[in-house]
């Protein structure tokens, strides 16, 4: 077993801790433990991520966070988006009952929270919305996994939203975007975290 973060189970010494963060002008409160990713707080790239969703214009249908973690990114939307239901997934079990604890603690139900690797264990193909800060530490192969596997699971106008810096990929990344979906937009840039954004 490995302790990295992106493992299906973690092999840590769980040390607990919780702490509160404003995302997409919610209070929320976040539980989270070694072996995670980002275990202090909210990730500079996924508030990024958060902060330049297309949620106002958004055609109707579910959400996927892909890669979902403790669940910053997933709840946050879910919490936002109350009408749509919102699914997360992850490989990591620990990370996944982190979710699960704050799905709870955050008072959302519209959520889905289960143990997927990539979309293999995904069977909608009508979300209207995947996005995801992905795992760079897993590997450029998994990350573009991510990227080209959306596409099946998108309907018609929806949307990968995701964040990556420039320096962990995100010319390859725009690039297998492009190529996947036909086209992809920069939406921003901040302190060198790109949100790229492709529609289906
Ligand atoms: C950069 S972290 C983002 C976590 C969370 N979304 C956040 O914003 O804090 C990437 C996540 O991808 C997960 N991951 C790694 N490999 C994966 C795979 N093959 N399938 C699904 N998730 C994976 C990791 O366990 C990790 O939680």
């Amino acid at each position: 077993m490995t302790n990295y973060y992106y493992s299906k189970n973690p092999d840590v010494v769980h040390q607990e801790s919780s702490w509160d963060f404003t995302l997409l002008g919610q209070p929320m409160h976040f539980v989270t433990d070694n072996g995670v990713f980002s275990k202090r707080t909210v990730d500079f790239g996924s508030r990024v991520l958060l902060e330049n969703l297309p949620l106002t214009t958004l055609i109707d249908g579910p959400i996927l966070d892909v890669g979902c973690g403790y669940g910053p990114l997933g709840l946050a939307v879910a919490k936002s988006e109350s009408q749509r239901q919102v699914d997360l997934v992850d490989v990591n079990e620990l990370a996944l009952q982190l979710a699960h604890k704050n799905a709870a603690s955050n008072q959302v139900d519209n959520v889905n929270i289960w143990e997927s690797d990539l979309y293999t264990a995904v069977t909608e193909t009508a979300y209207a919305l995947i996005l995801s800060n992905p795992p760079i530490r897993a590997g450029k192969q998994v990350v573009h996994q991510i990227l080209t596997g959306a596409k099946a699971h998108l309907k018609e106008g929806g949307k990968l939203v995701i964040v990556i810096q420039k320096k962990q990929g995100a010319p390859s990344a725009r690039q297998k975007m492009e190529t996947t979906f036909g086209n992809c937009r920069v939406v921003a840039k901040d302190k060198g975290y790109f949100v790229l954004e492709s529609t289906k």
